[in-house]
């Protein structure tokens, strides 16, 4: 027997979700290239594909909508949870521990049934930005800014966390984001959340848990270390040295390299693309030129090794240009990947099998138990 480390390669379901190339650098969901997507399509139409296979017809579209829109105010006891919450906390932490309180106002509690889907899809895509919103606002003592349905998913979470509407086009770049973000097949906070959902936990479980998941620097935690790094290296000079000496530490430079992937992100790709649109509004940024010259190097340096940067490398820099702090880059991830989550849920559940994998027991057999005065 042999021990699959990461379970690296080993197919763990079958699934009609979405579907990567990692040597071509394709990523497809529900067989839709994702560059058609994040043309043609926004975040709510997209999350609809995602998790009911087909693109919706107008009217199943307007009804999704208009369900999701019915969702998106907080009840006063959630509000005041946040409030009770430590204002140091991180959000991704916060929207780990919120999501299962939101099960109590969903009264479709059983998990086989698909009306638990439907709710649950609904009211988180509704209210985990308005939650994040108003994270944002209460940490930095400002007043809460209520949504404001009459916007576009992207916009009105813009909206939230400023107070300012925001213009067409950085509704629209947030709302491409947010179709990027959506969906990957089983990385490591997917298989989080389909190994909750197996043993019959309903999706707010899994959810919170594949928010646990996703929240770590080697999945997407990146795109927050990867600001920080940015703005570490406050001069095109110090890049070389700082990369070299990760590298002779044997470090990973974060926003770099992918399990599935060995040519450049495609996702990252149109990221980039976007980042050039709005620069030509805002004029040049540091932290972009920063950024470029980090790749370079790094694609020197590690040049054999298939790594490229990944999806997290240039989010951070197109999100600080929409002004969201920080600490919410990853949040965002999560936000936009509920549709990927729920969809592996809903599929994985139909035939569900408990996940309980083996291991190799390399400990000892029948030692004597010593009692603590004589260890
Ligand atoms: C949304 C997402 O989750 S995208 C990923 C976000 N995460 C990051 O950006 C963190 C930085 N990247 C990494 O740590 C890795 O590339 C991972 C975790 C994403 C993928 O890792 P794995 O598939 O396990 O790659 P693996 O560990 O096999 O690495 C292969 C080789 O490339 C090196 N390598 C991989 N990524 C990097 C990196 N970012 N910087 C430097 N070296 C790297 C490894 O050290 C290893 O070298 P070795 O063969 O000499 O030991
Ligand atoms: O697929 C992965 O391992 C990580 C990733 O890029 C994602 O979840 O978007």
């Amino acid at each position: 027997m042999e021990v699959y480390a990461g379970l690296a390669g080993i197919p763990v379901v079958k699934s009609s979700i979405s579907y990567i190339d990692g040597e071509k650098g394709v990523l497809e969901y529900r067989g839709i290239p994702i560059e058609e997507l994040a043309k043609n399509s926004n975040f709510l139409e997209t999350s609809y594909l995602l998790v009911f296979g087909k693109l919706p017809s107008k009217e199943e579209y307007e009804k999704f909508v208009s369900d999701v829109k019915d969702n998106l105010f907080l009840d006063r006891s959630i509000i005041q949870f946040l409030k009770d919450i430590p204002p140091e906390t991180h959000p991704m932490k916060v929207l780990q521990s919120i999501i299962p309180v939101l099960s109590a106002f969903d009264e479709n509690k059983e998990v086989l049934d698909e009306k638990h889907h439907y709710s649950a899809l609904v009211n988180l895509l509704g209210k985990v930005p308005t939650i994040l919103a108003t994270w944002k606002r209460i940490k930095e003592g400002k007043e809460i800014v209520m949504p404001d349905p009459s916007l576009d998913y992207g916009e009105n979470f813009l909206y939230m966390i400023s107070g300012r509407k925001p213009d067409k086009l950085e509704g629209r770049i947030f709302d491409r984001c947010l179709i990027l973000h959506a969906e990957h097949t089983i990385n490591a906070s997917t298989f989080t959340a389909i190994v909750v959902v197996s043993t019959l936990a309903d999706f707010y479980s899994a959810v919170s848990s594949a928010v646990g998941s996703l929240s770590g620097r080697l999945h997407g935690g990146a795109n927050e270390r990867v600001y920080y790094m940015l703005n570490e290296l406050k001069h095109i000079n110090d890049i070389e040295g700082y990369v070299d000496q990760k590298l002779s530490r044997k470090e990973r430079i974060m926003g770099f390299g992918h399990r599935v992937y060995k040519t450049y992100d495609p996702r990252a790709k149109i990221i980039k693309e976007m980042l050039d649109q709005i620069l030509s509004l805002k004029g040049n940024n540091e932290l972009v030129r920063i950024a470029t010259e980090l790749e370079k190097i790094v694609l020197d340096r590690l040049k054999g090794k298939k790594i490229y940067p990944n999806i997290d490398f240039y989010s951070g820099i197109l999100y600080s240009l929409l002004g969201i702090p920080v600490e919410f880059y990853t949040p965002v991830f999560a936000m936009a990947r509920i549709s990927g989550w729920i969809a592996h849920c809903k599929e994985y559940i139909r035939e569900n099998k408990l996940f309980r994998p083996t291991q190799i027991y390399d400990g000892g057999h029948n030692i004597r138990y010593l009692p603590l005065e004589k260890r």
